[in-house]
C-alpha cells in the first residue's frame, strides 16, 4: 500500500538523522522537505526565531497546539533547560503516531508529552490531568480559525500568567488574521511580529509573539 508523507518523513530521519541527536532530527526534516517533498514544519528559516524567542522565555512549561510529524516539538524540546515539560496536542491519531517515533529518535521522550486529541477538549484539563498551573510559553501551529478561541479558552482556564508569551506560526501565509486582530489591539497583550518566509518557500510568512500582561 501507497505511503503517506508522514511516514516518508519518518524513514527519512530513521534513514540520516543520528538516534538521540535532535539537532540531527531537525536537519534530516528540512533536507527531505527542501530536496523532496514540501511539508508544513515551521521550518529552518522561521525555526531559528523560534529558537530564539524559547532560548530567550526559557520556558519550564510549554504547550504546542499542533503536533503535526514533530518537528517543532523536537525543536523546542531541544532547548529546554532538564526538567522543563512540552505538552503536545495532536488530534490526527496518524499524525500523533508518526511524531512519537521522531521524537523517540531524537531522545527526547523524557520531555515531552504527545496528547491525542483536539485542543478544544484538552486545553480545560490541563490542570486536574497534567498538573499544570500556568504555561510560559504556548506555541500555535493547528488550524488557523483555532488560534482565537483557543486562546481566549486559555485565558478563560486561567492557564496564562502575567508574561506568558504566545507564539503564532503562520500569521500572514495561510493566516490568522481574527486571531492577529485580537492580540495586537487587546490591552491585555503586547504584540510583535517577526517577518520570515513560508517554510522551504519565497513566500512571506511570519511568526507573531504576544506577551499576555494579566
Ligand atoms: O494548515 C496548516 N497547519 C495546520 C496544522 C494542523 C496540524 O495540527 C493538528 N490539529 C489541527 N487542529 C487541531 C486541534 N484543535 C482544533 C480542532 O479541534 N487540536 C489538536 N490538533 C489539531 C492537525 O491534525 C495537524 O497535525 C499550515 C499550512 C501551511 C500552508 C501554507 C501555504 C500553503 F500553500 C499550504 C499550506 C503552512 C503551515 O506552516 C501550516 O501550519
Ligand atoms: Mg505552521
Amino acid at each position: 500500500t501507497q505511503s503517506t508523507r508522514p511516514q516518508r518523513l519518518l524513514h527519512a530521519v530513521q534513514k540520516n538523522a543520528t538516534r538521540g541527536d535532535p539537532r540531527s532530527v531537525v536537519k534530516a526534516i528540512d533536507n527531505f522537505c527542501r530536496q523532496k517533498e514540501w511539508a508544513m514544519n515551521v521550518g529552518d528559516e522561521k525555526g531559528c526565531i523560534l529558537d530564539s524567542v524559547v532560548s530567550e522565555v526559557n520556558p519550564v512549561t510549554v504547550l504546542e497546539l499542533g503536533t503535526y510529524c514533530g518537528y517543532s516539538t523536537v525543536r523546542i524540546a531541544s532547548l529546554l533547560p532538564p526538567r522543563a515539560k512540552i505538552i503536545t496536542l495532536e488530534f490526527n491519531p496518524d499524525y500523533a503516531k508518526i511524531a512519537r517515533q521522531v521524537i523517540a529518535w531524537a531522545g527526547l521522550e523524557d520531555k515531552i508529552q504527545v496528547v491525542e486529541g483536539p485542543s478544544g477538549e484538552w486545553i480545560p484539563k490541563m490542570k486536574e490531568q497534567f498538573g499544570v498551573k500556568t504555561f510560559d510559553l504556548v506555541f500555535l501551529d493547528h488550524w488557523k480559525d483555532r488560534y482565537l478561541p483557543d486562546t481566549k479558552l486559555l485565558e478563560d482556564c486561567g492557564l496564562l500568567r502575567k508574561g506568558s508569551i504566545l507564539l503564532a506560526d503562520n500569521v500572514i501565509c495561510p493566516g490568522t488574521p481574527d486571531y492577529l486582530e485580537y492580540v495586537r489591539n487587546s490591552p491585555r497583550y503586547k504584540s510583535q511580529y517577526f517577518k520570515s518566509h513560508l517554510e522551504y518557500t519565497k513566500a512571506e510568512d511570519g511568526l507573531e509573539k504576544s506577551v499576555f500582561l494579566g
